[in-house]
């Protein structure tokens, strides 16, 4: 069982290819409402990590349970319905159509099956249109509503990427290094962003940028090599000798 108080945990989850240790023995814990970051060098194995908890990978060892259920390697489509919802590092729109319709699809596949959207219309009324409208709303999108997705900035990518994330009512939220490639301006808007979801669930970000981990986390994990080396606040992890060394005595600054 999983233990009091954790809305997601692993315990001893690791992740073979073949020879390579990707993921090896790691025991994590979220509450709820706590923004968690997962720093590390390339690859020091975060994204497979993602992957293993969102199930597009199943783990070679260990268990993952969601609000104490044991979900280890449910598939994603189910463990979206449970409440796990995500972002990619490569943002993932749907680009030929506009913000409205790719967060429309989104609220319709949570409430029928995804199979039943080729027998379907997007319109502009009904209760999934009104959800659809309220997510684009609480992102700050309702300008570009009938922007073409590809058409988009790419920190507005990135923005309609989490709202069409939001749309399966996600309970805990992973986001795959959301600021990645984005202009300084819309950094904050993500930051700010993130920082309001975190009231109405828990997130975990993978994240390069220990200004933007220092803001927004409350407790920091370091990989290296798939194994856990470090965790605590970002000033406790940016003192720790071993996370200085891996990497390579660059100065990690917390603001
Ligand atoms: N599908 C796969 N098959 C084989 N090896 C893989 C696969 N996916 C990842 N790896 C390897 O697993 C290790 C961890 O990769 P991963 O992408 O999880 O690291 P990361 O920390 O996310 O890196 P980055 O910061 O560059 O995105 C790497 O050595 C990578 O080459």
């Amino acid at each position: 069982m999983a233990e009091d108080g954790y809305l997601l945990e692993l315990k001893d989850v690791s992740k073979h290819f073949g020879g390579l240790v990707a993921v090896n023995g790691v025991s994590y814990g979220v509450r709820k409402g706590e923004i968690r970051g997962i720093i590390g060098p390339n690859g020091a194995g975060k994204t497979t990590l993602f992957n293993v908890i969102t199930g597009e990978l199943k783990p070679s060892g260990g268990k993952v349970y969601l609000n104490g259920e044991d979900v280890t390697g449910l598939p994603p489509d189910i463990l979206c319905r449970k409440g796990m919802s995500r972002t990619f590092q490569l943002t993932f729109i749907f680009p030929e159509m506009t913000v409205f319709e790719c967060v429309w699809v989104g609220v319709y596949s949570r409430a029928r099956s995804p199979w039943s959207l080729f027998f379907s219309r997007i319109d502009r009324n009904g209760p999934v249109a009104e959800k659809a409208l309220h997510i684009i709303r609480s992102v700050g999108l309702e300008d570009k509503m009938d922007e073409i997705a590809s058409n988009l900035s790419y920190g507005d990518q990135k923005v309609l990427e989490i709202a069409m994330a939001l749309s399966t009512d996600p309970v805990i939220l992973l986001l795959d290094e959301p600021t990645q490639g984005v202009g300084p301006g819309e950094v904050d808007t993500i930051i700010n962003l993130v920082e309001s979801l975190s009231q109405d669930m828990s997130i975990v970000l993978i994240e390069h940028d220990m200004d933007i981990i220092s803001r927004l986390c409350h407790y920091v994990t370091v990989l290296s090599f798939g194994t856990v080396i470090a965790g605590g606040s970002c000033e406790v992890v940016s003192q720790d000798e071993e996370v200085q060394r891996i990497y390579l005595g660059e100065k990690i600054v917390c603001s």
